[in-house]
């Protein structure tokens, strides 16, 4: 005749993979009823839209299974009420950045660079090495990554946390998502502070090796605040090549290497175009920006994405270049810097800026 105590010592050996506790310990097993050879029980979730929930019961089920006289397993599912979560967690585990190994904001000089692009691009190449990766978009000027990966819906609360949207692998927080009808002159001074505030602290990120932020252009107030809100952050700086535009990157690598926050590198967005039936690079916007750059402010160049007609098209479509075509000549510079960036991380702090130094052709 099996027992609960039976049926409770196979579910010890059963851990959460997020919080790396087992179940029992976590007071989520409910309701064990058994009748003959059947079990059935409850498993309270964090909550129910627990990405590893499939995981926990399949591995409850297999842990059952092996006690002698076991013939079937029925697991019903619930969540935690607010009051468990918080009895169980005074700060709820998952709650908020404290599981985020490491922040990118990706930054520009002006508006229209494609800081948004290599933003979105980026945090997919870092999710396809392997990583757990977040992606907010702190743009409040034009929160624009809903769009381009074809999020419509709203991010849902539950327990007190936002929970925020999934898409292709990513963990997706917008300031699009905060109000709906946003003016945007509510987002000045202080707002900012606090709506940012909001999206790292209030949300459920999890556990993150990447959490990647797309600031608002620009050296004003937004992005500075922005800037100093992310903990241990490092810096994308993303430039077109025409002096113009590189004049307005220098300010901002300027300014924020004066709030002491560190640059990993500079990506040059719209390098060049390259017609269907030819291979030659048409340097659009002028050569050897991004280079000069590189050189007069001591900031690795980390790559030089080209002018992508169907990058655009997909973005306006919701689908990112990266999934959209894995293997284009855009995506394969996108996978490049992600891997440097990677690289930049996994190096003793001092040699971060060195491992970063290459020459991209
Ligand atoms: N390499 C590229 N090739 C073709 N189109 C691009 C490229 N990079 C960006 N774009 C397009 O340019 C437009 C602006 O890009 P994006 O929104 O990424 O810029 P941004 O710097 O984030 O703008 P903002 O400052 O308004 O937030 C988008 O339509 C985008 O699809």
């Amino acid at each position: 005749m099996v027992t609960e105590n039976q049926v409770r010592e196979a579910l010890d050996s059963v851990l959460d993979p997020e919080l790396k506790k087992s179940i029992t310990e976590l007071e989520m097993v409910r309701n064990i009823l058994i009748s003959d050879g059947e079990v059935k029980f409850t498993l309270a979730l964090t909550t129910l839209r627990c990405p590893m929930k499939e995981k926990i019961v399949k591995k409850a089920q297999e842990a059952i299974e092996k006690i002698p006289g076991v013939s079937r397993v029925e697991v019903a599912l619930t969540a935690m009420s607010e009051e468990e979560l918080h009895r169980l967690f005074p700060k709820h585990p998952l709650k908020g950045i404290e599981k985020t190994a490491h922040f990118i904001a990706v930054a520009s000089g002006k508006g229209g660079v494609g800081k948004t692009t290599v933003a979105l691009n980026l945090a997919l190449a870092l999710k396809n090495e392997g990583f757990k990766v977040g992606l907010l978009d702190a743009d409040v000027y034009g929160p624009s990554i809903p769009v381009m990966m074809g999020l419509s819906e709203k991010p849902q609360s539950e327990a007190g946390m936002i929970v925020p949207l999934e898409k292709f692998g990513l963990k997706v927080m917008s300031f699009g998502f905060l109000l709906e009808e946003s003016h945007p002159l509510i987002w000045r001074g202080p707002l900012v502070g606090k709506a940012v505030k909001q999206l790292l602290n209030d949300v459920m990120w999890g556990e993150l090796d990447y959490l990647v932020v797309d600031l608002p252009p620009g050296t004003g107030d937004p992005s500075i605040t922005v800037a100093q809100s992310i903990p241990t952050v490092s810096l994308v700086v993303v430039t077109t090549p025409q002096e113009v535009a590189l004049a307005d990157v220098k300010k901002a690598i300027n300014m924020f290497k004066k709030m002491d926050i560190s640059i990993l590198g500079i990506v040059e967005n719209m390098s060049y175009f390259k017609c269907a039936h030819s291979d030659e690079k048409i340097e659009i916007f002028g050569a050897g920006g991004g280079e000069r750059l590189s050189q007069q402010m001591d900031i690795p160049l980390l790559g030089k994405i080209p002018i992508d007609l169907d990058l655009r098209r997909g973005e306006d479509e919701g689908r990112p270049g990266i999934i959209d075509s894995p293997d284009s000549e855009t995506s394969i510079v996108f996978k490049e810097i992600a891997r440097q960036l990677a690289a930049s991380f996994s190096k003793p702090a001092d040699a971060a800026g060195q491992s970063l130094r290459s020459d991209p052709k």
